[in-house]
């Protein structure tokens, strides 16, 4: 858990960040969101004491990280930022060995490790162990900058806009692999993010800035549903719901049940914002769920558009 107490960055008479609080929950993933300059970045880098606040505290399990030794602290902490920054002359394995060689690790255990998370990030650790960071596409490298990040087995993670310079079709990749990894390992993750779609789908919690401080800090539902203020609002957008709805699965909002007769069917994995679209298109206000042949049970119209309850 990471607690943010007063926090305040100046630079000269211009104010970065301005009494910040709020805590980032054990285990969970939030995003730091918010329009350009509203001072994201400067508090993730904070956290890390790669910027010292001119205010406040930060405690990292309770401890006040200025207590800590910067580079004691970061090694607990990892850190992945868009321009990964692999180390060209090494091989894919070695770049992800970095933190555990440093740490002196058996050699042997780091190189079991490093297949197994070049595995968890979807690289073939056969094909892609020995490359150089030349010979990857960019989200290939990114990948790698996550499994890098992931080696210390660090329990919180550090991430500034890491899917950004991808592709949209890569980036969807990614961000669903990284949820899953995210998931299976309970990291603690705080991510920024300027993307909207980014933070409600990936978001546990999201924390919503404004000219250097905290607007709404709730879960995507909270922000979407329950909007703190008009400047929420209007970030968000109209489409806000669609947007959230276009991040989960349609299995997501299954009731068990009889089938209405004739109602359309659709598989359970498809995202729900298209199972909306079925129904629009099909004239029905139900669908019945499959997973394969399997009958899941069926979700309806009101499912989908008021979605608090799910
Ligand atoms: N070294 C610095 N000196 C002076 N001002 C700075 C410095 N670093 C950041 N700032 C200012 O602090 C504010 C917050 O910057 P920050 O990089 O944290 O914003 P951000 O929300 O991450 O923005 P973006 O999404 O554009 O990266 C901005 O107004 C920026 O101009």
């Amino acid at each position: 858990m990471i607690q943010v107490e007063h926090l305040e960055k100046r630079y000269g008479d211009s104010v970065a960040v301005q009494d910040l609080n709020l805590t980032f929950p054990e285990g969970q993933l939030t995003a730091l969101l918010g329009p350009s300059g509203c001072g994201k970045t400067t508090t993730l880098r904070m956290i890390n004491r790669l910027i010292e606040p001119t205010g406040g505290r930060i405690l990292l399990g309770g401890q006040d990280t200025r207590t800590l030794k910067p580079e004691a602290l970061r090694r607990g902490i990892g850190y992945v930022i868009q321009q990964i920054g692999l180390f060209p002359h090494l091989s894919v394995a070695q770049n992800v060995a970095t933190v555990p060689d440093l740490l002196g690790r058996d050699r042997r255990a780091t190189a079991q490790r490093v297949d197994e998370l070049l595995d968890l990030v979807g690289l073939d650790p056969a094909v892609y162990r020995e490359k150089r960071p030349a010979e990857l596409s960019g989200g290939q490298a990114q990948r790698v900058g996550v499994a890098r990040a992931l080696a210390a087995d660090p329990p919180v993670l550090l991430m500034d806009e890491p899917f950004g310079a991808l592709d949209p079709l890569a980036r969807d990749r990614l961000q669903d692999a990284f949820r899953d990894i995210q998931r299976r390992l309970g990291k603690t993750v705080v991510m920024v993010t300027h993307d909207i779609d980014e933070a409600l789908r990936l978001g546990d919690r999201v924390a919503l800035m404004r000219a250097g401080r905290l607007e709404q800090f709730g879960t995507p539902d909270d922000l979407i549903h329950r909007p703190a203020s008009e400047f929420v609002r209007d970030f968000l957008g109209e489409d806000a719901t669609l947007r959230q709805l276009a991040g989960r699965p349609v299995s997501a909002f299954v009731r068990a049940g009889l089938p209405s007769p004739g109602a359309p069917r659709v598989q359970a994995d498809l995202n729900a914002r298209s199972a909306l679209s079925v129904m629009l298109r099909e004239g029905h206000d139900t669908l019945e769920v499959l997973r394969g042949e399997e009958l899941l049970g069926h979700v309806a119209w009101q499912d989908l558009r008021g979605q608090e309850s799910a």
